[in-house]
């Protein structure tokens, strides 16, 4: 009722706004107005402000995690691109789960971002920091426990440029990050997801995961926008090097 209230008064206050603005700024001030008429309509834009999840991101791991079962209690994880933290939510409830049992062991989860990142119960967060840089993959195994991770996670993107190669190219250079940070501290049997665009460099990501991992498959979970480019490597069994 309070939700139908809000999307009724956000949809007149845009449509009175739009027709104030001049005319160069109307086709801005229109796709602003089809991007918030999709996100009110969004099944998962409301299920994330129900279930208190930080955005609608949140379910693309949830179903991912929900059928290949990658997030157990008492396992460490690093989430990259953590802002604005709701894949951390979903780790914190999977690895530190409360459930039935009371000695299941707590896990850990590290979120890192280039941007601040709220703070988050059960989770430690590294805002401001960038994971092409060096200097951010040692910060990380310092709070690694045993500086071991069992699983990392990335939804990392770039701003986009609109360009749609550029932002493809820009992607799989912070996904090769990922797999560097990867090699050093991700234990023999672990697990990875990561977010790219498609284009001409996917299979190359591909490769480099397929030397690495066991198993390396593609994902695009529901939540996933059909008409993004945006799609998700699983490699699962990290491979003893
Ligand atoms: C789609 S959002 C992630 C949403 C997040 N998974 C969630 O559920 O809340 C992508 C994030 O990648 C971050 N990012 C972009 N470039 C980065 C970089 N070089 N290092 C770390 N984070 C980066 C952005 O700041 C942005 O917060």
């Amino acid at each position: 009722m309070m939700w139908k209230r809000i999307q009724k008064s956000f949809i007149h206050v845009s449509a009175v706004c739009l027709k104030k603005t001049p005319l160069h700024m109307k086709g801005k001030r229109a796709a602003d107005q089809r991007w918030l008429v999709r996100q009110l309509n969004d099944p998962f834009v409301k299920a994330a402000h129900a279930q208190h999840y930080r955005c609608r991101s949140a379910f693309k791991l949830i179903e991912i995690d929900d059928k290949y079962r990658l997030l157990k209690p008492g396992l460490s994880v690093i989430d990259c691109g953590a802002a604005p933290g709701a894949w951390s939510q979903v780790a914190v409830q999977r690895v530190n789960s409360t459930g039935e049992s009371v000695d299941l062991p707590k896990g850990s989860v590290i979120g890192i971002d280039i941007l601040r990142i709220s703070p988050l119960d059960g989770a430690q967060l590294l805002s401001d920091h960038d994971i092409t840089e060096p200097s951010t993959h040692m910060a990380l195994e310092r709070l690694l426990p045993e500086a071991r991770a069992d699983v990392i996670l990335s939804d990392m993107a770039p701003n986009a440029s609109g360009l749609r190669e550029l932002d493809h190219e820009r992607l799989v250079t912070m996904c090769l990050s990922v797999l560097d940070l990867a090699d050093k501290v991700l234990r023999p049997g672990g697990s990875l997801i990561c977010k790219y665009w498609d284009g001409a460099l996917a299979h190359k990501l591909q490769q480099r995961l397929s030397s690495m991992f066991q198993d390396v498959r593609t994902v695009k979970p529901r939540a996933s926008r059909k008409e993004s480019a945006e799609l998700f490597f699983l490699a699962r069994m990290f491979k003893i090097r």
